[in-house]
């Protein structure tokens, strides 16, 4: 059973609280306009100080385009004895030989996971968010809501706002970064690029840069991709074969991660650990994956288009269940090696790895479709479809010798089983129907 699976899934409620609304009627007498000029100037001195006093509502300075500031740099608020409290009284380590890891991306579908798995064994975690929205936000604030349960806090606010970043690392001297924040999706990309650059190459060097500059450093954990085998056809994917031939834009900012870890590695002594996950599904997944969506489609009755290749060719993922990918993330952690630099100065050499996280045992699309049939019991209406030119590969496989080695990786869950947890968390969050993923 998923470690999240028996916390309730509903989304909390939110009920608004109703302002108590009493009805004056303004008699105009001088004393109520003294008295109405006397509140008006108290309001307007409280409105600057607000905002006056916190860094982060302060136009941020790389001023970035208008759709990335609606879709992630708002007006986030940070800062305060009681916001510091709850970062501290988060991050804070309740085992003996715990690790204190901040959590990009934490309202994220693995970042939850993986969030609440720390949490559990009693590491200090810490959740840094900016709540995009990419996919409904309201599943990330269900999200939130379940690791708030759990005693796990989310900052609100971007991986980009490197004054953030430093002020949290001022407060707990983190051990471990657990870096999952990223523009995800494959076919997404060739909608916003920019979205793109932005997360995945602007905002890892931001988190890399911080890192590289406290002290202690921290080891770095980050999410890479099975898509950067790109156009390889060598199976399976092996963590020795060429990632030069992306076939997306996402691709090759994941790809550019790669090369940009390497180089904070050589010159900061950081240890970095880059996992190349291989289509990670289960329970509070992500809505714009295929898996996802293919189970709302088929409930509201409407076609979903399945890919194949040309002449008919079978379209395949190495699907991965998320509890084996959380496995995973807490082996990289617990063997990764000390950053060996301090102040942004490099003492020595320092770990660099990439391991494949997948699950080994391909499964066409189609053969996704059915099992989703079985378990919802309902027919669905595939429309199949030429494999489009925005991004997608044939097929993924992915070869784990390595990470087994390594990292104790040995991934449990066959698809079947996996969905069989995922369409009962779905149906149990949404409902059979009458409320439905966006
Ligand atoms: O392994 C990875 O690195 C990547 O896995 C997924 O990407 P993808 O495998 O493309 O996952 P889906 O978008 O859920 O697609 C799964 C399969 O369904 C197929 N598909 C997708 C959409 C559709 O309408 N029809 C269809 O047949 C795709 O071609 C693919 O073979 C994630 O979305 C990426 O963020 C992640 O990095």
């Amino acid at each position: 059973m998923s470690h999240i699976d028996n916390i309730p899934s509903t989304p909390g409620k939110f009920k608004m609280d109703k302002s108590p609304y009493i009805h004056h009627r303004l008699r105009w007498h001088s004393s109520s306009i003294a008295k109405l000029t006397f509140w008006s100037f108290i309001f307007l001195g409280l409105i600057l100080v607000f905002f006056f006093r916190s860094p982060s509502t302060a136009p941020s300075s790389t001023s970035p385009s208008s759709d990335l500031s609606r879709r992630s740099l708002r007006t986030n608020s940070w800062g305060g004895p009681t916001w510091e409290k709850r970062v501290k009284s988060s991050a804070k380590i309740r085992s003996r030989n715990g690790i204190s890891v901040l959590v990009t991306g934490a309202a994220g579908f693995v970042g939850t996971h993986v969030s609440a798995a720390l949490k559990r064994r009693g590491d200090g975690v810490l959740g840094l968010d900016n709540f995009n929205d990419y996919y409904d936000p309201s599943l990330k604030r269900a999200r939130q809501a379940l690791l708030e349960r759990t005693g796990v806090f989310i900052v609100e606010g971007d991986i980009n706002d490197m004054a953030l970043l430093k002020k949290l690392f001022d407060i707990v001297q983190f051990t471990h970064v657990m870096h999952l924040a990223a523009q995800a999706g494959v076919r997404y990309a060739m909608e916003n690029p920019s979205s793109y650059v932005h997360s995945n190459i602007a905002g890892l060097v931001s988190v890399l840069e911080v890192c590289k500059s406290v002290n202690p450093q921290p080891a770095i954990v980050w999410a890479s991709s099975s898509s950067v085998y790109g156009l390889n056809t060598k199976v399976p994917f092996s963590e020795k074969d060429r990632t030069d031939q992306p076939a997306s834009l996402y691709a090759a900012t994941k790809k550019a991660g790669e090369e940009i870890a390497h180089t904070y590695n050589h010159i900061y002594g950081l240890s970095l650990t880059g996992l190349r996950f291989f289509t990670v599904y289960g329970p509070w997944g992500r809505p714009d994956m295929a898996y996802f969506f293919f189970t709302r489609d088929i409930l509201k009755g409407k076609s979903i288009p399945i890919f194949e290749a040309a002449n008919h060719g079978t379209v395949a993922r190495d699907f991965t269940y998320v509890d084996d990918i959380v496995k995973g993330c807490l082996a990289a952690l617990d063997t990764a090696e000390k950053s060996t630099g301090s102040g942004g100065k490099k003492k020595g050499a320092a770990q660099l790895r990439v391991f494949n996280l997948g699950n080994t045992s391909p499964v066409p699309v189609s053969d996704l479709v059915s099992i989703l049939e079985r378990l919802l019991k309902v027919k669905a209406k595939r429309l199949i479809m030429k494999l489009p030119r925005n991004g997608d590969v044939q097929f993924t496989h992915a070869n784990i010798s390595l990470a087994q080695r390594e990292l104790g990786y040995k991934p449990t869950t066959d698809l079947q089983t996996g969905l069989k947890k995922f369409v009962r968390w779905y149906l149990s969050y949404y409902g059979s129907g009458k409320k439905s993923a966006q």
